[in-house]
């Protein structure tokens, strides 16, 4: 199935000048987004993860169904302060400042093997904040995959692990 049709552009969302990909529409459509999990999980199996981790907030959304469909353990990466008890937490840089990432500290086991999921990867910076944090509990990430890929950020080429993409716009 085409996903590119269910999903929505909308410009200028959140600062003038950007155009915003929507995967709300992608969400309401029950056929076309099990499509997508599907086709997620034909890759992601192939890495053979013990646990899926997603990204807040719409990484929840893209990992949570598919650790079902695999029949997989489901854990969040957060922004600071959102987690309950003990917590990693790792800093990373922005092109203006800094921004911090979470995990339960117990979340994942050391050696594990973990694929992280977000549903956009832009500049790459969240994902590769996520997968560094990941690292540093002692997991193995195994594979990073999304749904929309924006060429021409170079976040493909900031990726130090295997990455994979439904869809890629030239933006
Ligand atoms: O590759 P990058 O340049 O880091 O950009 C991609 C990230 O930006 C968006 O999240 P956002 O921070 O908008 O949060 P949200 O999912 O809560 O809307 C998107 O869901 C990715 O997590
Ligand atoms: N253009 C974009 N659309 C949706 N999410 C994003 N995250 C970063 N850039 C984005």
């Amino acid at each position: 199935m085409d996903l590119t049709q269910h999903i929505r552009t909308i410009p200028d969302f959140p600062k003038p000048g950007i155009l915003f990909y929507d995967i709300s529409t992608l969400l309401a459509h029950p056929k076309a987004w099990r499509s997508c999990v599907d086709q997620l999980a034909e890759t992601v199996r192939t890495w053979k993860p013990d646990l899926l981790v997603g990204i807040e907030s719409r990484g929840f959304l893209t990992a949570a169904p598919l650790a079902l469909e695999l029949n997989l353990g489901f854990a969040m990466v957060r922004k600071q302060g959102k987690l309950p008890g003990q917590t990693v937490s790792h800093v990373y840089e922005l092109e203006y400042g800094t921004d911090t990432v979470e995990i339960q500290s117990d979340a994942i086991q050391p050696g594990q093997r973990i694929v992280v999921l977000d549903d956009l990867l832009a500049t790459g910076g969240t994902m590769s904040a996520a997968i560094e944090l990941i690292e540093k509990v002692g997991g193995i990430v195994a594979g990073v995959a999304c749904i929309i890929e924006l060429n021409g950020l170079g976040g493909r080429d900031e990726m130090t692990v295997p990455f994979h993409s439904l869809i890629q716009y030239d933006i």
